[in-house]
């Protein structure tokens, strides 16, 4: 596929999912949470060319939070963000430090940084007049997600698409949960987006549990071509009837 029709397969699927879950309404000032990887730029893209398009009107404020880490190039954020036409908001934490402080022995340091990420995106959306926050979030991430908390947390839980914070003020929304991750990939490194990463110490070793799910799911592929298609499907078809939650079904 060349980069117009992959970038049109990504707002299509996109915009179905802004429909199906009514991600974005009338006068809607959204935060974009710009990391500066390949997701977010992705995201910035398509809500961008949806803007263009909508009959509606909504504002995009793109914001990224520099997490402290040495090497965080906030420089190529910048001027890329510049060059799309938007004003860059960058606010600086002392991730690093509080991390140090704070963390738990055995405890992960993606799940905390982020934490204190969402936490800096929130205070930022209040700051800034934003009532929604957007995520960069695809269907990948989605199930992986749906998976771990299987395999991890005996939960049966994932993402939602659509989630009041738990602050109460904005709304978190993920218009790329029924875009895979390979459409990203290929577009991105098409179109020569730039990838910045968040220089985190831990890099190397990240989420070393979310790359096994990523690749039980490719291994499962070969033998179940529709396995990312039917763990999409598994979410918006939960039967309680057929669990065991007491507090979903009396027994
Ligand atoms: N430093 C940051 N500043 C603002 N938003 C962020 C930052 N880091 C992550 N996000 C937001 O959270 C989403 C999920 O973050 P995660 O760390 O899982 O990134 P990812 O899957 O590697 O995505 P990306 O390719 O955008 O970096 C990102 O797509 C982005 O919208």
């Amino acid at each position: 596929m060349n980069e117009q029709k992959l970038f049109d397969k990504i707002k299509r699927l996109a915009g179905k999912a802004v429909g199906d879950f009514n991600l974005i309404e009338e006068n809607d000032r959204i935060l974009v949470a710009i990391s500066g990887g390949k997701d977010s730029w992705t995201m910035l893209h398509v809500l961008k060319e949806l803007c263009r398009r909508a009959p509606i009107h909504y504002e995009l404020v793109p914001v990224t939070i520099n997490p402290g880490f040495d090497g965080f190039d906030t420089a190529t954020i910048t001027h890329y963000l510049t060059e799309q036409g938007f004003t860059a908001h960058l606010e600086t934490t002392n991730g690093e430090e509080v991390i140090n402080a704070h963390l738990r022995p055995g405890s992960s340091y993606c799940a905390f940084c982020a934490r204190l990420r969402r936490g800096a995106l929130y205070t930022t959306a209040q700051k800034l007049g934003c009532n929604k926050v957007a995520l960069g979030h695809h269907l990948d991430d989605h199930i992986e997600t749906l998976l771990l908390n299987q395999f991890y947390s005996g939960t049966i839980s994932a993402m939602s698409p659509k989630l009041l914070a738990d602050n109460g003020e904005q709304t978190v929304i993920r218009p790329l949960v029924y875009v895979e991750e390979h459409l990203i990939d290929q577009w991105t490194a098409l179109r020569n987006i730039p990838r910045v990463d968040c220089s985190c110490p831990m890099l190397v070793r990240r989420d070393q549990k979310r790359q096994r799910m990523k690749v039980l799911i490719e291994e499962l592929q070969g033998e179940i071509p529709q396995i990312k298609n039917s763990l999409l499907n598994a979410m918006r078809n939960v039967q309680p009837r057929h669990l065991l939650d007491k507090n979903l079904k009396d027994f």
